[in-house]
């Protein structure tokens, strides 16, 4: 898929990983809608994307994936604005073991929410384009994080929910592939503040450092090269994409 022209929406674009999808979508001729609940942190990423890109480049829009309500008022503007949608990439998250509830619903319910709004302007049965939608996983994913169980449900629950409606997808005829990004320790705010958000497993935090320490850290530019890559090859359907320092490996599941 060629990105020139192309738009894309990203949520949790703020900072972080979304921040780096973000600039990569634009750096290959995107139009990119960011949402994010930060205002502060869009507001001041708009104002150096408009210098480098120009204004008619990206839209910020305030929007909670907590929110249908709020997800489906900010696709309608991106449409409206830009004139359709061929990329989503649901990446806001959060790690909070207190908050459990919470993490649930932004981090599955959230991609879950998105997608199906997504089909109501991507999907080719619903006059859309087609186009491709990118969820953010986690190696926790895959492999679990024992200091945080709920966090790894969630994110085992966006690598299922993205193979199965990959699956729907072809079935359905909806012309949208569906992918998972699955990155082990990203450089971000997420990561740096882990150490207050464990809840009940705060004891357990040494053996997550051990982690880190054993496996390194990934920068968000790495991060954002792979998303690239699960944009752009069209055979790429279904697949969850591993990245940890140094290597890079789509994920095999046993068929049953
Ligand atoms: N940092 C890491 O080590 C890894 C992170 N991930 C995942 O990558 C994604 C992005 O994480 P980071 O960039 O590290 O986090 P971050 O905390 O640096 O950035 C997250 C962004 O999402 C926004 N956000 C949070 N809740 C939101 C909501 N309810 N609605 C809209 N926006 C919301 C925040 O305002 C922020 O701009 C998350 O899904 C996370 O689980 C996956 C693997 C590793
Ligand atoms: C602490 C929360 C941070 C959240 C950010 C992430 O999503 C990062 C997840 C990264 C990696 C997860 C790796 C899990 C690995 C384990 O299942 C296991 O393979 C490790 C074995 C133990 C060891 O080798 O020490």
């Amino acid at each position: 898929m060629d990105l020139n022209g192309k738009i894309a929406v990203v949520t949790g674009a703020a900072m972080g990983i979304g921040k780096a999808i973000t600039e990569i979508l634009l750096q290959n001729g995107a139009k990119v809608a960011l949402l994010d609940v930060n205002e502060t942190a869009a507001e001041s990423l708009m104002e150096a994307l408009n210098k480098q890109y120009g204004q008619e480049r990206t839209l910020f829009l305030k929007c909670n994936v907590e929110s249908e309500e709020q997800i489906k008022a900010a696709f309608q503007k991106t449409t409206e604005t830009f004139g359709g949608m061929d990329i989503l990439c649901n990446n806001a998250g959060i790690m909070n073991e207190s908050a459990w509830e919470q993490a649930v619903s932004i981090n599955l319910m959230g991609v879950i929410r998105g997608t199906y709004q997504a089909l109501e302007h991507m999907s080719k049965l619903n006059g859309g384009r087609g186009g491709v939608i990118i969820n953010t996983a986690s190696m926790a994913g895959i492999s679990p994080l024992l200091s945080c169980p709920v966090y790894t449900a969630t994110k085992n629950g966006v690598v299922g929910f993205t193979r199965a409606m990959a699956a729907a997808s072809t079935a359905s005829g909806y012309g949208i592939r569906v992918n998972a990004l699955c990155p082990s320790f990203v450089q971000t705010e997420l990561l740096s503040t882990i150490t207050s958000k464990m809840g009940r497993f705060s004891h357990l935090v040494d053996k997550t450092e051990q982690l880190v320490e054993k496996l390194g850290m990934l920068s968000v530019s790495e991060v954002a090269e792979c998303f690239l890559e699960l944009v752009t090859d069209e055979t790429k359907n279904g697949e969850a994409l591993l990245v940890i320092p140094k290597v890079k490996k789509y994920a095999t599941f046993p068929s049953v």
